[in-house]
């Protein structure tokens, strides 16, 4: 069984407009000791899905409808106070993007861990659990002493390690990731997040690790999910999300990645913006910027179908995977995109479901 296993979530914000579709139909399982990497764009919904699992969201957030089941308890059925009992921090802990506001600046930052730890842990003294706190900043880089600062006192990496300590400080099952290194430096991201690996390994923890980089998701996780619009449009193991992959979006994302292993590579950007998450539409969400849509796609919301076993993909054309991506390479394949109007799009007509922009692209050439 697994450790966790979300069905059909769907986490809405209340705003002026009418209900942000944050996350609108995602179903996710991990298994003990995996990692999986969520990756997508800003406002694609990887934060809403992560902090839906242990509900550390603001007041306007709500669970519209889904399961989310951890080692057999449901926890959409839990109350706040039981979740904060029985499960977060001891069960599932977040590493949020920027550590700093995760900390209470009016308390120090071992004050946090220590009560972290007594809270629940029951028995422990004061002493024990400073000591503990001191030991978690040793083996994380930090000096131990540094646990009578406040958060105001710490730089922004080092507020990040201690972020990760508390995190891990009662041994979860499950560590949520999110974004845990993009507030940082380029030098010192690499070492965080070898830190977090190492410790991952040590507590035998399954890990959700947010990122909208490619590359920090192919170094370190099993398993890939993309998101796209609310919804995981692809999953699979990472080396097929790297190397085989068959969602526009996801060939997208990979032509904007620099890959160190081919220095003549050019990057490629997706054009146009996210969709609109009040009202989304019926159809494809990407089929506004996707340079493969057809009438189908802006008209049927696709369906994830397994390719391979374990390999989930949401797009009507996923079976044309050579033509797709060797498409999705040329540069002018994107330039020539849509990037239209869902509703001009349906009801004027300019799909083009012919098959000529199979023959322009394939006539195109990289460095146009
Ligand atoms: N408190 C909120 N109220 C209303 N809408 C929100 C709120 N928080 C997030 N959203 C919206 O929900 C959608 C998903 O946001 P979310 O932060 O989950 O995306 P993300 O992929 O994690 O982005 P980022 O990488 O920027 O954190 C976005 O459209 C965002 O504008």
């Amino acid at each position: 069984m697994s450790l966790l296993e979300i069905r059909d979530l769907k986490t809405y914000y209340r705003a002026d407009g009418g209900w942000v579709r944050a996350t609108d139909g995602v179903s996710l399982s991990i298994d003990r000791g995996e990692t999986v990497g969520l990756v997508g764009e800003s406002g694609s919904g990887k934060t809403t899905l992560a902090k839906s699992i242990i509900r550390l969201f603001p007041d306007n957030a709500e669970i519209h409808g889904g399961s989310i089941d951890y080692d057999g308890t449901e926890i959409t059925d839990l109350s706040d106070k039981e979740l904060r009992r029985r499960i977060r921090w001891q069960e599932i802990s977040m590493i949020p993007q920027n550590a700093m506001n995760g900390f209470d600046p009016v308390y120090t930052v071992g004050q946090q861990i220590v009560q972290v730890i007594r809270h629940h842990e029951e028995g422990v003294s004061k002493a024990d659990a400073r000591d503990r706190a001191r030991d978690l900043f040793d083996e994380l880089g930090i000096e131990p002493d540094r646990i009578d600062d406040y958060p105001h006192q710490f730089s922004g990496g080092m507020a990040q390690r201690a972020m990760i300590a508390l995190a891990l400080a009662l041994g979860p099952s499950l560590v949520l990731a999110d974004e845990p290194t993009t507030a940082l430096d380029v030098v010192i991201q690499d070492r965080i997040l070898e830190t977090i690996k190492e410790k991952q390994a040590e507590i035998d923890s399954a890990m959700i690790m947010i990122t909208h980089d490619m590359s920090v998701v192919s170094e370190t996780c099993d398993r890939i999910a993309v998101v796209y619009g609310g919804r995981i449009v692809e999953i699979a193991d990472a080396r097929t999300i790297i190397t085989n992959p068959r969602h526009p979006y996801t060939l997208g994302l990979r032509n904007a990645f620099p890959d160190i292993s081919d220095d003549d590579q050019e990057l490629i950007s997706i054009p146009g913006t996210p969709p609109d998450l009040v009202d989304p539409g019926e159809g494809c969400r990407f089929a506004p910027r996707c340079p493969f849509a057809e009438e189908d796609c802006w008209e049927i919301t696709p369906e994830p179908q397994e390719y391979e076993p374990g390999h989930f993909v949401e797009c009507h054309r996923a079976d044309e995977i050579d033509y797709l991506q060797s498409a999705a390479g040329e540069k002018s394949t994107w330039q020539d995109a849509t990037t239209g109007d869902r509703d001009a799009v349906v009801d004027g007509g300019i799909v083009d479901t012919s098959g000529a922009d199979a023959t322009e692209t394939e006539g195109g050439s990289a460095d146009e």
